[in-house]
């Protein structure tokens, strides 16, 4: 026997008490499903190709075709009741509640033996930047960089570093649309990079997985940058529609030269920890297995040196350039703003949304 309508309001109830975000794919399935079970087949005209999230909704909705009512009852329930259990068992980091720093919902944050560690804290989402984490990761730089510690770590909770962007920041549409959208966007981009340029103590990378996009390219904003040897180094901005940001097309040649440059940021080169090792943008690379032990050792050692000596020699080392990299993040984040309304930008994050498409 199918389910029952009760069964199917309980279930529609449960969705609003779930623990853990389900994401975006199984949001669609519940929402085509409920369509479904409620109206039937859908009927209702296909959205405009910029309104990204009706749209969505729609493709989700009409593959459903002809589905019974019934049938879409039953796999609602189902699809619930398997919710439930996972949602049960999440298992985003929680470290201990004196040493985290209370406020922010996307970072963990700790200070502990004079360092500061920022932890990138969306495991589900492989760490994407959402709007929320840049806006919290400036307040975490801002305030890192009047605390009393000597050096201030980022690092990523779970298998990645960091997906980069997350794509879904492209789908929330202001009442002014999309220009609103992207020059917002490049505001945000623009201020969040300066965090960067002007953050004051010794800036470490401790990059425990693979890094995309944005978490690649700040990489050479920073003073040390240890990698795991499961980490990789990827900016597919050209399958993306998009072009370099966070300095990039400034940093990167200088680091590595030109020519590999030119295949990371335009041909989407993906490199291994050994590559961006030999390519001067990786300080050291470390065995998985000991990554942790010999990376926390070395930064407490660190974190004992003379924290105004340190600062001021990353004042000497950064501040000659300082004018020119803001020059150069304007006009990158100028030139992405134009970029996100292009039909190769639109298309390839439509792409990724609908079907989920991988790099
Ligand atoms: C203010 C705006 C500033 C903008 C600055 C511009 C920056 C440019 C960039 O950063 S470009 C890089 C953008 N990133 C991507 O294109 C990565 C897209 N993601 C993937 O290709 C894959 O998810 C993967 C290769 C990173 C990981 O694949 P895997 O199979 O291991 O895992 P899943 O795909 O199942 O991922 C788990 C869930 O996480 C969601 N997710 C991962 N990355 C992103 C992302 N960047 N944006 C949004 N969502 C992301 C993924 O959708 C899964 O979610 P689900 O469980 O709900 O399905």
């Amino acid at each position: 026997m199918g389910a029952s309508q009760k069964d199917f309001e309980s279930a529609v109830n449960q969705v609003k008490l779930l623990k853990k975000d389900p994401g975006n794919e199984v949001k669609l399935k519940l929402y085509a499903l409920y369509k479904q079970a409620t109206e039937g087949p859908c009927n209702t005209p296909k959205p405009g190709l910029f309104d990204l999230i009706n749209k969505a909704k729609w493709d989700a909705w009409n593959a459903l075709g002809d589905l019974p009512k019934e049938t879409a009852r039953q796999n609602y329930v189902d699809l619930v009741s398997g919710l439930r259990s996972s949602s049960d068992s999440s298992s985003q980091v929680k470290p201990e509640a004196d040493k985290k720093q209370a406020g922010y919902e996307t970072l963990v944050i700790t200070s502990e033996d004079h360092i500061t560690k920022i932890m990138l804290n969306r495991p589900a989402k492989k760490n994407a930047l959402n709007t929320q984490m840049y806006q919290e990761i400036m307040l975490a730089l801002e305030a890192a960089s009047k605390d009393d510690s000597t050096i201030t770590v980022f690092t990523g909770s779970g298998d990645y570093y960091s997906s980069g962007n997350d794509l879904t920041n492209f789908t929330d549409i202001p009442p002014g649309g999309v220009e609103e959208k992207a020059k917002n966007g490049a505001i945000l981009l623009r201020d969040f990079v300066d965090c960067f340029i002007d953050f004051p103590k010794p800036l470490v990378a401790v990059v425990n997985g693979p890094a995309v996009g944005i978490s690649v390219t700040v990489l050479g904003l920073f003073d040390l940058v240890y990698a795991s040897d499961r980490a990789t180094f990827h900016t597919p901005f050209s399958h993306l529609g998009q072009t370099p940001e966070g300095c990039s097309s400034y940093t990167f040649p200088k680091i590595m030269g030109l020519a590999k440059a030119v295949e990371m940021l335009i041909f989407g080169k993906k490199l291994t920890a050994g590559e961006a090792y030999a390519q001067g943008l990786v300080t050291e690379v470390f065995p998985d297995s000991t990554f942790e032990k010999e990376v926390w050792t070395r930064l407490k050692a660190y974190s004992k040196l003379p924290r105004n000596a340190m600062r001021i020699s990353k004042q000497i080392i950064r501040n000659h350039e300082k004018e020119k990299l803001h020059a150069i993040n304007a006009e990158e984040s100028s030139i992405l703003q134009e970029r996100w309304l292009s039909d190769e930008c639109v298309n390839a994050v439509m792409n990724f949304l609908s079907q989920k498409a991988k790099l």
